[in-house]
């Protein structure tokens, strides 16, 4: 157990003070004056359709209590701290499950709605990350003649490594027919704008965009789930689910210290990732500075999240050459195709016989190389997912992939060039898409977003 400066306990969110990066504490947060505030009472109604009566203001009924004398191993035990400069959820360790959820703000909502939301939400996923009910009487301790505050499927269970990463869309700022629904037009990002169409795109507006959203990655999946449906809960009547993704197994490591998971393609993927202890790198490429503006967004990053289709069957059937050359690594080690190990760096001018690039020029790893994309280069956090399978036996699978950058354009660029020219696009199809601008973290007592409404 390590205590901060700010007093909290647990890792510090973002977790990468030099030296710290990656680490977690078993221990919870402690609480902070905004857990202490409670629910606003929208957020009650929220919680109890219309009836709040005997609903504690309080938040953050523990329940890691029981299973903290279980047999919780380290990994579910872990907890982020929700406060700090930047949110969790993003340098730190990518978990092993996700659920990801897009939100519409209600009609009729106001920018007082927006903020106690927001507020609302900052109280919730500080309890929940440090593996708390939400309310103060949780999922059992309250009223028998009210809904309890916290829906329950979570009672037993440690924080599990639970992060709850907001975000904002562009649709947020100007709404419907430009509307300035919220008063934030002025303080729009010029660079959060909806994502070009890439040739091959062939998105859903169903499983796309949305003014707000939320990452919850978490170590069992049950807490990722749980976090999504009470803070969905706690907006009733202010806002509502446009789309949501759940995600079983991780495709990238953010830390040196994971082990590079594979994809359902079955080839290691995060391997050349941005890792949380190259902060140089992550300063660079991954949080928004303040020079780059605006003010309210420093400390944060911008979060493109791209559902991707992956035609498992055909992919199956073509021969481990073809796969290794789409890629441009080979299957089992993850080794680049020019020779050396998992970790070995790519030598696009090396060639084989006939003069042929051991790297095809259409393969994948070469054209998203920060090499070949102007030095622009991303932190990827994506995971696969199966959504049963479509009307022709088809397994409905792919790869939700979401990557953090210091600005739109580098995803852009390297998006650009591999939807004209990777190989992978025979086995791949585009079908969501959105963006999000990351404000930094939320300060004790603070709220997620909040420089935005000064
Ligand atoms: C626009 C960004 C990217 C999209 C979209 C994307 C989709 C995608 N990727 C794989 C599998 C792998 N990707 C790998 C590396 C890699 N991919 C991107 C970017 C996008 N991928 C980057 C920036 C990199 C790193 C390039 C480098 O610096 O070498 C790899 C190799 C292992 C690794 O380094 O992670 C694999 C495998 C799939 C299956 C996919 C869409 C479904
Ligand atoms: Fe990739």
């Amino acid at each position: 157990m390590s205590t901060h400066d700010d007093g909290s306990l647990g890792t510090p969110a973002g977790g990468t003070p030099a030296g710290e990066s990656g680490a977690a504490s078993d221990a919870a947060p402690g609480d902070g004056t905004a857990e202490r505030r409670g629910l606003s009472r929208r957020g009650l109604l929220g919680l109890a359709g219309a009836t709040v009566a005997g609903i504690g203001l309080g938040i953050g009924a523990d329940r890691a209590v029981i299973a903290a004398t279980g047999s919780a191993s380290s990994a579910v035990a872990r907890s982020y701290a929700f406060y700090g400069a930047h949110q969790a959820g993003i340098v730190t360790p990518a978990q092993d499950r996700l659920h990801f959820a897009a939100f519409d703000m209600a009609g009729d909502a106001t920018r007082a709605d927006l903020i106690e939301l927001l507020q609302d939400w900052t109280v919730a996923a500080a309890a929940m990350t440090a593996g708390k009910d939400v309310g103060e009487f949780g999922a059992v301790g309250g009223n028998y003649d009210a809904p309890p505050s916290d829906t329950g499927e979570a009672q037993g269970l440690p924080a599990s490594g639970l992060t709850i990463t907001f975000g904002f869309g562009p649709s947020l700022f100007r709404g419907p027919a430009d509307a300035d629904r919220f008063g934030l037009a002025g303080k729009q990002p010029p660079a959060l704008t909806r994502l070009p169409h890439f040739p091959g795109d062939m998105l859903d507006p169903a499983a796309s965009d949305g003014d707000l959203c939320i990452q919850a990655c978490a170590d069992d999946p049950q807490v990722a789930v749980h976090a999504i449906r009470n803070l969905t809960r706690i907006a009733f009547g202010r806002a509502s689910l446009r789309w949501s993704q759940l995600g079983f197994g991780r495709t990238s490591s953010t830390s040196t210290t994971q082990a590079t998971p594979r994809n359902l393609f079955g080839f290691k993927d995060g391997t050349a990732n941005v890792k949380a202890e190259e902060t140089a790198t992550v300063d660079k490429q991954i949080w928004v500075n303040a020079a780059d503006g605006p003010a309210w967004m420093s400390g944060g990053s911008y979060l493109v999240a791209r559902r991707i289709r992956m035609t498992i069957e055909t992919w199956d059937r073509t021969i481990l050459r073809e796969q290794e050359a789409v890629i441009g690594r080979t299957k089992g080690e993850g080794a680049p195709l020019s020779g050396g190990s998992e970790f070995t760096e790519p030598d696009f001018e090396a060639t084989g016989r006939a003069e042929q690039p051991l790297i095809p020029e259409t393969a994948h790893v070469r054209l998203s190389h920060p090499s070949k994309n102007g030095g622009a280069a991303m932190l990827r956090r994506g995971y696969n997912f199966v959504d049963g399978n479509d009307e022709l036996g088809r397994l409905n699978a792919g790869l939700f992939f979401l990557s953090y950058q210091r600005s739109p354009e580098q995803f852009i660029t390297v998006q650009s060039q591999l939807a004209k020219n990777d190989a992978l696009n025979e086995y791949i199809r585009h079908v969501g898409s959105a963006l999000f601008a990351v404000p930094p973290g939320a300060g004790q007592g603070g709220y997620v977003g909040e420089a935005l409404f000064a």
